[in-house]
């Protein structure tokens, strides 16, 4: 369960960090454009100029293409790994680009654009790559100090733009850090809601004591049968099992006794009819009821045969006593061609059962359509 959880966890984890990650990297790509066109770079082809646009273009691309893969633990933490090494090149190369540009130019319309976008990216990063603490700081910080510290060795005029910058450090850390824990609890929240709603819808299809399904799903299911057995033009046996005197049982040893001895039963079928495609279920009290697909009339009443003296033969230990059950079973096939519906059939095979209890119980009899 909590293993099921932390691959949830880290699926989430993959999808988010690249859905978050879309469509940062066009932005990284149009202020290069922009701050290179403001600073004249386009006429001057200036080659920090040009790197940067290749550099950036490529990682664009491989963080758009690189999709997040949904298998084992190792693919999507090779997959994290490899995309915060595209995110870590876009920020040093817009990082060092801009740094290189204010080193040139100083004050000027592409410092203002370029500086905005710097402030842009590092929030962005720090916020949206949150759930990831460590790296989206170190990105983010990456993305702040190059140009802080240009400024401050080489461009004494811009200070008030350096004092900005370095005022605005901790608000980053603090906020980022905010985002984290409210990531988490969202994700925690989102994972606990989902599992809920995992347990009720089982516990919708199933039955609480014997944990096969229960009449409503069984009625689906051979509705489904139905379906699947008209397309293939395969055989679906239906087999309805009760068990022999159970009042008696329930009188004799305890009701507890008794759910314990359907539990047993339960356990014989599952034995039994062991088949993936084998489709067990409690319909009634103690009643039982199986579909059986892609099967010939003959198997599934070898099985249902099979069933009743293994049950037969076994005792059920509970409270101290070794109980012996008995079941009286009916068999009914439906093939593809026969023109009758899942109630029709659920009816034959209820009547076949009865004319086992009326024939002296613990035996099968089987309707042919
Ligand atoms: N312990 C237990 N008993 C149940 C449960 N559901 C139904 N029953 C009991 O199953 C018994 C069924 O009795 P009957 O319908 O008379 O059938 P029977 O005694 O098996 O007799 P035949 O069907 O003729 O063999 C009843 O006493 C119900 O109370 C359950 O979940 N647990």
């Amino acid at each position: 369960m909590q293993n099921k959880k932390t691959n949830l966890a880290s699926q989430n984890l993959c999808n988010d960090l690249y859905s978050r990650s879309k469509i940062g990297p066009l932005f990284y790509v149009l202020s290069t454009l922009i701050t290179g066109f403001l600073a004249d770079y386009y006429a001057s082809l200036s080659m920090p100029f040009i790197a940067a646009m290749f550099v950036l273009v490529i990682t664009a691309i491989a963080r758009l293409m690189a999709r997040p893969p949904q298998n084992t633990k190792d693919s999507r933490d090779a997959f994290i790994k490899k995309h915060w090494l595209l995110v870590f090149c876009c920020v040093v190369t817009w990082s060092i680009f801009f740094s290189w540009t204010v080193y040139e130019l100083g004050l000027s319309s592409a410092f203002i654009f370029g500086l905005v976008s710097t402030i842009n990216f590092s929030t962005a990063i720090a916020h949206q790559f949150s759930p990831h603490l460590k790296r989206a700081l170190f990105c983010s910080l990456l993305c702040l100090l190059p140009t802080l510290v240009v400024i401050i060795l080489f461009q004494p005029s811009l200070h008030v733009a350096a004092l900005a910058l370095a005022l605005y450090i901790p608000y980053l850390l603090l906020t980022a850090k905010n985002s984290h824990k409210e990531y988490f609890e969202h994700l925690n929240n989102k994972l606990q809601l989902e599992a809920a709603l995992l347990e009720v819808e089982l516990l919708s299809i199933t039955d609480g004591l014997t944990g096969l399904y229960n009449r409503r799903e069984f009625n689906n299911q051979l509705g489904r049968a139905f379906a699947t057995s008209n397309r293939t033009k395969q055989a679906v046996s239906l087999i309805l099992c009760d068990i022999d005197d159970f009042k008696k049982i329930n009188d004799s040893y305890s009701h507890t006794a008794g759910d314990d001895c359907l539990i047993h039963v339960a356990k014989v079928l599952k034995n039994v009819f062991s088949r993936e495609t084998d489709i067990i279920a409690r319909v009634g009290g103690e009643e039982f009821a199986i579909i059986v697909l892609s099967d010939s009339e003959n198997s599934a009443m070898k099985s249902a045969e099979n069933f009743q003296q293994l049950l037969s033969a076994s005792v059920c230990s509970t409270q101290g006593h070794e109980i012996s059950l008995t079941a009286s079973i009916g068999v009914v096939c439906y093939q593809a061609q026969t023109s009758i519906k899942p109630h029709q059939l659920y009816d034959l095979a209820d009547s076949a059962m009865y004319r086992a209890k009326n024939k002296g119980k613990n035996r099968v009899e089987y309707t042919t359509l």
